[in-house]
């Protein structure tokens, strides 16, 4: 695949995040193979895959809660997870992070003081993020009573109390009706407009139309990574999941021909060292190596 410059990415500016052969093993499973791509910053970029191919793990590294076996994960110049970035990344998890039993300013003001603001600066950052996520006719109402999606939004609004430079949110449209994920992906897109990078997870395809950039993922391995254009103009697809399944069809026959070549030459079978001892030409390696990701 060619690569793309992002219009957002300023040149010569470092990335948001940048992964170089990142690898995770959880238990006796290698969740994640030899990933590596980029953020460019002020961007949207889409991370999609079916269901147990290593999303929440990929985004975890990112934050830096996971521990990796091999690769380096920088984000905002740092290492992932470096005490310098505790207030420059907020995370917003699959799971309700934010208390039923308390109304949504209260969470709010709870979590703002655990981040260590107080007075006035903690009474502004609490109701811009109010704001900025649409909750303010819902402000005194208990979390428990809240719809799904401005539940989303609560938690959403926590991880915005620091005004993050990256914005890293697991499935956070999951379960909503296509009203609600639409009316969060327009604070997604004013948030990344106001000069925030978002690194979304989802296994919906359709939401990637609304990405600048996408990472495909599939069983613990990246596809691509690419600009959605760039992406369908390399598949000859018409939408991304059409290009999803040309890209998983492509990885298989690949897999498949490495394996008869590695059984003729007798080799062992493992992925992706097999591919290079098997001799598998460069277009072959490149969907299970970095460098289909720019
Ligand atoms: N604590 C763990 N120990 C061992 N394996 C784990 C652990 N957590 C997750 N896994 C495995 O890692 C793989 C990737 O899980 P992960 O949660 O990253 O996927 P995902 O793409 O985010 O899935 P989903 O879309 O369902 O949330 C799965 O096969 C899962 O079973």
């Amino acid at each position: 695949m060619q690569q793309t410059e992002t219009s957002a990415a300023l040149p010569g500016e470092l990335p948001a995040v940048a992964a170089y052969g990142l690898r995770v093993v959880r238990g006796r499973h290698t969740v994640l193979q030899d990933i590596s791509f980029t953020v460019p910053r002020g961007c949207i970029v889409g991370l999609l895959g079916p269901s147990g191919c290593g999303k929440t793990t990929l985004l975890r590294s990112v934050v830096g809660v996971q521990q990796t076996t091999a690769g380096h994960v920088q984000v905002l110049g740092h290492a992932a997870g470096a005490p310098q970035l505790r207030t420059r990344v907020g995370y917003v998890t699959q799971a309700p992070s934010v208390y039923a039993d308390l109304t949504v300013l209260e969470n709010l003001r709870y979590f703002a003081a655990a981040l260590g603001m107080r007075g006035w600066q903690r009474e502004d950052a609490v109701v811009r993020v109010v704001k900025d996520v649409d909750l303010a006719s819902y402000a005194d109402k208990l979390v428990a009573r809240l719809s799904g999606g401005q539940y989303s939004r609560v938690s959403l609004a926590v991880a915005l109390l620091n005004k993050p430079d990256l914005l890293v949110m697991d499935e956070p449209t999951v379960g909503l009706d296509p009203m609600v994920r639409r009316e969060l992906w327009l604070v997604f897109q004013r948030l990344a407009e106001e000069g925030t990078t978002l690194l979304v997870s989802s296994h919906v395809m359709d939401e990637a139309d609304r990405c600048d950039r996408l990472l495909l993922m599939r069983a613990g391995r990246l596809l691509a990574g690419a600009d959605r254009e760039a992406l369908l103009e390399h598949t000859g697809c018409d939408d991304v999941e059409e290009a999803f399944m040309h890209l998983v069809q492509a990885a298989s026959d690949a897999e498949e021909r490495a394996r008869r070549r590695a059984a003729e030459q007798s080799l062992p079978l493992a992925l992706p060292g097999l591919l290079d001892q098997a001799g598998a030409p460069e277009a072959e390696r490149a969907y299970f190596a970095a460098d289909t990701v720019r």
